[in-house]
């Protein structure tokens, strides 16, 4: 049996969804006999999707190729009516790719499921993240960038000093992501913060290597570099331990706000409720662990990553950083509150230009699990998609001569006016599976980067090297040293 399954998984699908696509006289990449695809395979994947180059570069490809990586067949979509038939018309054929379903991690929480145990989840989460209980939460929001600028500025060395923002922003992400989702101060014990975050990364990088790394092309690589396995595993234990704490310490404060009146519950309490009770939107022990996990994952990673790329632009354009600090001054910093944050014109137009240029998610993958029609196209079962959100928000056809240049002004008249085809712009997805904390991320940025343009001024420092790295999001993989100056 063994032996059949490893046939029809190795060999037989695979060639059977190329077959498909031949016929269907789709473009392949890159251009070779099957055998030797498959020995250079590793190399194009390292090319294209680990890097970011390779990715921007897939814009200039055809809007629609295959390509094979090892046993997986991919196809690349990058036409804006194709993609919203994926997300959204012909959503219920397609689950997660694969590379989403082998973080263990995330297990059968929100991001990873599909079909009826998605959709549960999905109806239990919704509420907490919506516009009202997110404007609970801004008092929180705006005490993390308080203490953390005020941090910096005892630091201060003749005025001036060098930060890697993107460790700060991360550890800012993971300190609140706690306390909004699980009200537990992850800063303790001192250094956790970093280790949470610095532990989320490796693991990500190291399933990455295996996904499109070689290990994609090698039979038993894994077993090669046991190096790799065990990182993998010391990280999944480090992460799912500290979670576990956070949900026992959360189970004997019994410290439920379901109760209060005007209050909506927080995330951890909503799930241990929805175990508890014998309801429609009943989930078992492990789904509660898999999406403490998957919200302190995406919690941290991915506005991290934002706020870094948009603190970057806004070095290299000083103009519209003294622009954005001028509106700040305007109408934000004497009034700090939930309700002027929608003044905050430009610093919106300067996220969604920050977004369009680096955007966090900057792939989004699908599995089909059902044949079906996307166009003109036969999707067959088996069949990995490939969506790269990067390419599709650098397209000149779709975003102008200047789509690679800094222009928030672009969005003065919002995405309708930014871009000919407004479904090509997707930072937060699109469809049933569109980012559930889209409104936590925005609300965040707008005031950390507020509450930072309020008391600094920076610009990138000499030891930055830019090498934007792709994982499940788009990090700088050296840091980002930025120098600050106290205004
Ligand atoms: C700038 C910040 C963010 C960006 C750019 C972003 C991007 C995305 C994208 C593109 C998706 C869709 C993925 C797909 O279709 O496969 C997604 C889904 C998701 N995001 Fe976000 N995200 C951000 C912040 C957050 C935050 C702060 C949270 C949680 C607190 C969060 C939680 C999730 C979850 C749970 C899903 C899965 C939703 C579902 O499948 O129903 N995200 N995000």
């Amino acid at each position: 049996a063994k032996t059949s399954l490893f046939l029809w998984n190795w060999i037989w699908t695979p060639l059977s969804l190329v077959r498909s696509c031949r016929r269907q006289g789709i473009a392949e990449h890159p251009r070779s006999l099957p055998i030797w695809q498959l020995l250079s395979f590793s190399k194009f994947v390292r090319l294209n999707l680990d890097s970011w180059t390779g990715l921007i570069e897939l814009g200039h490809q055809e809007k629609v190729f295959y390509f094979v990586a090892g046993t997986k067949v991919r196809m690349s979509i990058r036409d804006p009516s194709l993609v919203r038939q994926i997300l959204i018309d012909n959503a219920t054929c397609y689950s997660k790719p694969s590379f989403i379903r082998s973080l263990k991690i995330l297990g059968n929480g929100l991001f990873s499921a599909s079909g009826d145990l998605w959709d549960n989840q999905r109806q239990l989460l919704g509420r907490i993240f919506h516009t009202k209980a997110i404007k609970n939460h801004f008092e929180s929001i705006l005490t993390s960038a308080l203490k953390v600028t005020e941090m910096w500025g005892n630091e201060l060395e003749n005025n001036c000093r060098e930060v890697d923002i993107n460790q700060e922003f991360l550890d800012i992400m993971v300190e609140l992501i706690g306390k909004i989702a699980f009200d537990a101060d992850l800063s303790i014990p001192s250094g956790n913060l970093s280790m949470i975050s610095k532990s989320f990364k490796r693991y990500l990088h190291n399933k990455w290597q295996i996904c499109f790394g070689p290990a994609a092309t090698i039979p038993w690589y894994k077993i090669l570099n046991m190096h790799l396995v065990k990182e993998i595993y010391e990280d999944e234990c480090q992460l799912s331990n500290l979670v576990k704490e956070v949900i026992k310490n959360r189970q004997c404060s019994n410290a439920s706000t379901l109760d209060e009146v005007d209050h909506d519950p927080i995330l951890i309490d909503r799930l241990l409720d929805a175990k508890s009770l014998v309801s429609s939107c009943n989930i078992s022990t492990g789904q509660v662990l898999d999406n403490c996990l998957t919200f302190l994952l995406a919690g941290h990673e991915t506005t991290s990553s934002l706020l870094s790329w948009t603190v970057y632009l806004l070095s290299l354009n000083q103009l519209w950083q003294e622009r954005a600090r001028a509106e700040v001054q305007e109408f934000f910093s004497w009034h700090m509150h939930w309700k002027n944050l929608t003044n905050l014109k430009l610093i919106n137009m300067i996220l969604f230009e920050s977004l369009r240029l680096f955007p966090p998610q900057p792939v989004i993958g699908r599995h089909c699990m059902k044949k079906n029609l996307v166009g003109e196209y036969e999707v067959d079962k088996g069949m990995e998609i490939l969506i790269p959100i990067a390419a599709l928000h650098r397209d000149q056809d779709l975003w102008g001569d200047d789509a690679n240049e800094f222009r928030p002004s672009r969005f003065a008249n919002g995405i309708n006016g930014a871009c000919k085809d407004p479904s090509a712009y997707l930072p937060f997805g699109t469809g049933p599976r569109t980012c559930i904390g889209q409104t936590l991320a925005l609300t965040e940025a707008r005031t950390i980067l507020a509450v930072m343009l309020d008391n600094y001024a920076w610009e990138l420092s000499p030891a930055y090297k830019h090498y934007p790295h792709v994982t499940l999001t788009l990090q700088p993989k050296f840091g980002m040293p930025i120098l600050i100056t106290k205004l």
